[in-house]
């Protein structure tokens, strides 16, 4: 049966969510689902905005037939090509063999890459600032390449002021009944999910989406219906806020994140030693994972959300445990900046892994190494207390 939400009088949520998927995009684990994002505008002429995945494609279609009621689908406007949203192109076109699909020139590139062979009613493509009107409703295009695709645009409904953003403003989480974001508890259950979203997909692009908020601040935007997670219209300053610190790489809050990897537990004392130094010290806001049994996704968020960061690893074959070291390789593939970080390493015979650790930081920006870091060779000796003070006061300075 039917399952939509009515956004406006005439827009409507026709998405579906996925609580099956294990991880997305075949990476990041996601325990409360993910959601799919369409709508449908019902006006002198009808659109579609976005499809979905083929996970949902049943759903999504039904959702679509009966929310246009026997009417002609008019328009499809694809903004971003990614398969979790455009999937269902082809079963689109082939419903409504007369529709015209709406998007720019890379997008439409991008179509007959992933669907060769489907062609739909016509094509309208649109550049920067075209304005396409569907009665009441029209719809502004705005660019956002990688944001986090090059093709990616964002459509700027003038009459209610809403932003379909795309990708932008998206969060893992599925949609259970609820749909707006004074219908879910967001600081509580959400906010974790939105940085995980935010920090591993749209990371690496902060200057990107710098443009993107600059360019959505000239508009009056009321609402933004994303491809993922909730539609926001009563907290829209706290996500525009938490995207400009994100996007600007600068830390949420100031305490420690601890990550470190063990095989036997010595390295790990290690850092427990320093966590208990560090709230010795004052500070208690310490956030602690190992990185064997944490999922990276998770670590790359906190990294995104703490100013300071004590990475520990043991040396693994002359090389560093891999745990940390994938840590560390995605701190840098995701361009994490501004960081003050304190390194510990461990090796029995010919300890390798704070120089293989140094390797990585000092090629990302604005990382501040605290000196002396600190040495084991198998275990934290009782005499190297005063060490573990010392780099403890250094970091927190
Ligand atoms: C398979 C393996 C390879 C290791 N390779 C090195 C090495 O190349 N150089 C070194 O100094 N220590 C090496 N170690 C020792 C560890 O770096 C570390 O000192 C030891 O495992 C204690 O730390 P942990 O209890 O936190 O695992 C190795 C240990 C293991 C298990």
């Amino acid at each position: 049966m039917q399952c939509t939400r009515k956004v406006t009088d005439q827009i409507y949520w026709v998405g579906a969510s996925d609580r099956r998927l294990a991880k997305f995009e075949n990476l990041f684990p996601i325990p409360r689902g993910v959601s799919y994002n369409s709508y449908v505008i019902l006006d002198e002429k009808t659109a579609l905005m976005d499809t979905a995945d083929s996970s949902v494609s049943e759903r999504f279609m039904e959702n679509v037939k009966e929310t246009l009621a026997g009417r002609e689908l008019d328009y499809l406007v694809i903004n971003h090509m990614e398969p979790d949203h455009c999937a269902n192109i082809a079963a689109v076109i082939e419903r409504y063999p007369n529709v015209t699909v709406v998007g720019n020139a890379k997008t439409i590139q991008m179509m007959g890459q992933f669907y060769a062979g489907t062609t739909p009613g016509d094509t309208l493509l649109v550049k920067e600032g075209d304005m396409l009107s569907l009665g009441k409703h029209s719809l502004t295009f705005v660019m956002a390449p990688m944001v986090h695709w090059p093709e990616a645009m964002v459509s700027y409904e003038t009459t209610e002021k809403i932003l379909f953003s795309a990708d932008a403003f998206g969060t893992f989480g599925a949609l259970n009944g609820v749909l707006f974001d004074d219908e879910i508890d967001f600081n509580c259950i959400w906010m974790e999910d939105a940085r995980r979203y935010y920090t591993n997909i749209v990371g690496k692009y902060g200057p990107q989406v710098q443009a993107l908020l600059k360019k959505a601040s000239a508009l009056d935007i009321r609402m933004i219906c994303p491809l993922h997670g909730p539609v926001w219209r009563s907290q829209l300053g706290t996500l525009l806020e938490k995207y400009d610190k994100w996007s600007k790489y600068e830390a949420e809050e100031d305490g420690v994140l601890i990550v470190y990897g063990s095989m036997y537990g010595n390295t790990e004392n290690a850092a427990d030693v320093i966590a208990s130094e560090i709230a010795e010290q004052g500070m208690t806001n310490i956030a602690m994972y190992d990185a064997s049994v944490t999922d990276c996704s998770y670590l790359i968020a906190e990294a995104f959300r703490y100013n300071r960061i004590v990475v520990a690893a043991p040396t693994y074959n002359a090389g560093l445990f891999a745990p940390v070291e994938h840590f560390l390789n995605d701190m840098k593939a995701l361009n994490i900046q501004n960081k003050k970080i304190a390194l510990l390493e461990n090796g029995t015979w010919a300890p390798m892994a704070g120089k293989h650790m140094r390797t990585i930081i000092e090629t990302m920006k604005n990382m501040e190494i605290v000196e002396p870091s600190l040495a084991i060779k198998s275990v934290l000796q009782p005499a190297q207390k005063e060490d573990v003070k010392k780099m403890v006061e250094e970091l927190l300075k």
